[in-house]
C-alpha cells in the first residue's frame, strides 16, 4: 500500500499523458553467429547512441521463470503492511513511496537486493532483515525458513545477469571493440555491484483523472539496466530533443536502458537514457530490473579504443564507488555525471 498526505499527492500530480514512442528499435539476440549477429549488433549499437534505449527479443530468459517471479512478487505486495515493513532496509529491502534520500516521491513500493554473480544474493541484503513469506508455521520454526520469493529472485537475477553479459559482448562486437568481454567482464565479475529491484505500482488512485509520478525522471548510475515488466504501460523515455515518450509494454521482452556508466565507458559515444514512470492506469504494473553495475574499485575509463583520434577521455578519471555515493546525495533528476565531465 501507498500512503501520501494530500501535499504529497499534489508534489507528483502530473498534468498530461505522452504519445507513444513512434520506433522502438528491437533486437534479437538468438541471431546466430554470420551476418544475422552483425545486423543484430550494429543494431543494438544505432539503438544505444540514438536513444540510449531498446528492447530485446531472444533473450532466453523462461517464460515460466518470469511468470514465477511475478506472481511470488504480487503475493508479497498482497502482504499486510506490517509484514512487508519488517522487510524495510535503506537503501536495500522493502520502501514504499520514497526514493532515495533526498525527499523524492513517488505512486511505488518496491523490494530493493544487492546481487553476486554467483547468483546468490549477498549477506548484507538478507541478514539485516528477513524477507517475509506466505506465513507458515512450520517455515517459521525453523532458522533457515524457506522463502519461494528469495530463490526465484536469485534464480531470475542469475538469468538475467547471463542476458545482460551477452548484451554487453553484442554491444562490444557492435562496436569493434576487442577483447569481446571488454565490458561484460564487469557484470559477470564476482565482485560487480549489481541490484535487483522489483517495482510495484498500485492502480492510481482517484484524482479527478490526474496522472501521477510513480517513479521520477532520472537516468539510471550503473552500465546497463534489464527492465521486464508486465502488460500495464507506465514507461516513458526522454529523446535527445527534450520530448517524452510513451514506450508500449511488452511482457515477453526486456528493454535494455543505457546507463551512466557505460555512457562513460564508450566515452559519450552511447547516452545514458532519461526515464520515469507515470501512474495512468487502473492496473497495477509490476516491473522488475536489473541494475549491472561494475566492481566497486573499478576505475571508469573510457575503453581505449573508444577514445577517437584525439585520445582525450571526456571524463576525469574516478571509480564506481566514488560515482555511487555521489548519486546518493542528490535528487533522483539530477544530471550526475557533469560533474565528471573534463
Ligand atoms: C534518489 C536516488 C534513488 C537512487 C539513488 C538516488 O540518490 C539517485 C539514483 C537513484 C537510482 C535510480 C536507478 C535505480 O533504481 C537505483 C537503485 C539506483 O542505483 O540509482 C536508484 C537509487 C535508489 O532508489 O536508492
Ligand atoms: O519501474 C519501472 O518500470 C522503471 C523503474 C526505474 O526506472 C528504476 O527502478 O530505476
Ligand atoms: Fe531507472
Amino acid at each position: 500500500m501507498v500512503v501520501l498526505a494530500k501535499g504529497e499527492l499534489e508534489q507528483i500530480a502530473l498534468p498530461a499523458a505522452q504519445p507513444p514512442l513512434a520506433h522502438v528499435r528491437a533486437v534479437d539476440l538468438s541471431a546466430a553467429p554470420g551476418p544475422g549477429r552483425a545486423a543484430a549488433a550494429r543494431a543494438l549499437v544505432t539503438a544505444c547512441e540514438e536513444q540510449g534505449f531498446c528492447k530485446v527479443t531472444g533473450h532466453g530468459v523462461p517464460p515460466e521463470l518470469v511468470r514465477a517471479v511475478e506472481a511470488a512478487a504480487a503475493e508479497f505486495f498482497a502482504l499486510p503492511q506490517a509484514d512487508k515493513e519488517a522487510a524495510a532496509g535503506r537503501p536495500l529491502g522493502y520502501g514504499s513511496k520514497r526514493i532515495g534520500v533526498s525527499g523524492d516521491l513517488g505512486w511505488i513500493e518496491y523490494l530493493m537486493l544487492g546481487v553476486t554473480p554467483a547468483g546468490a544474493l549477498p549477506a548484507a541484503s538478507f541478514a539485516s532483515w528477513t524477507l517475509p513469506c506466505a506465513a507458515d508455521a512450520v517455515a517459521a520454526s525453523l532458522s533457515e525458513p524457506p522463502c519461494p520469493l528469495r530463490d526465484l529472485l536469485e534464480e531470475y537475477a542469475a538469468a538475467v545477469r547471463r542476458m545482460a553479459c551477452g548484451v554487453l559482448e553484442l554491444m562490444a562486437e557492435g562496436l569493434g571493440v576487442a577483447p569481446a568481454d571488454a565490458l561484460s567482464r564487469l557484470v559477470s565479475d564476482a565482485e560487480s555491484d549489481s541490484m535487483l529491484r522489483v517495482n510495484h505500482y498500485p492502480p492510481r488512485p482517484e484524482l479527478q483523472g490526474r496522472l501521477l509520478t510513480g517513479f521520477g525522471e532520472h537516468t539510471d548510475p550503473q552500465i546497463i539496466s534489464l527492465l521486464r515488466s508486465n502488460g500495464t504501460s507506465g514507461l516513458e523515455i526522454c529523446a535527445r530533443d527534450g520530448s517524452w515518450a510513451a514506450v508500449p509494454p511488452d511482457p515477453d521482452a526486456f528493454f535494455v536502458n543505457v546507463a551512466d556508466a557505460l555512457q562513460v565507458l564508450t566515452n559519450g559515444r552511447f547516452r545514458s537514457v532519461r526515464h520515469r514512470v507515470v501512474v495512468s492506469s487502473e492496473r497495477p504494473r509490476v516491473s522488475m530490473i536489473f541494475f549491472g553495475g561494475p566492481p566497486m574499485g573499478e576505475r571508469l575509463a573510457p575503453l581505449r579504443q573508444l577514445l577517437g583520434d584525439g585520445g582525450r577521455s571526456r571524463y576525469r578519471d574516478f571509480t564506481w564507488k566514488e560515482y555511487k555515493s555521489s548519486t546518493h546525495k542528490g535528487r533522483l533528476a539530477a544530471d550526475r555525471l557533469c560533474s565528471f565531465e573534463n
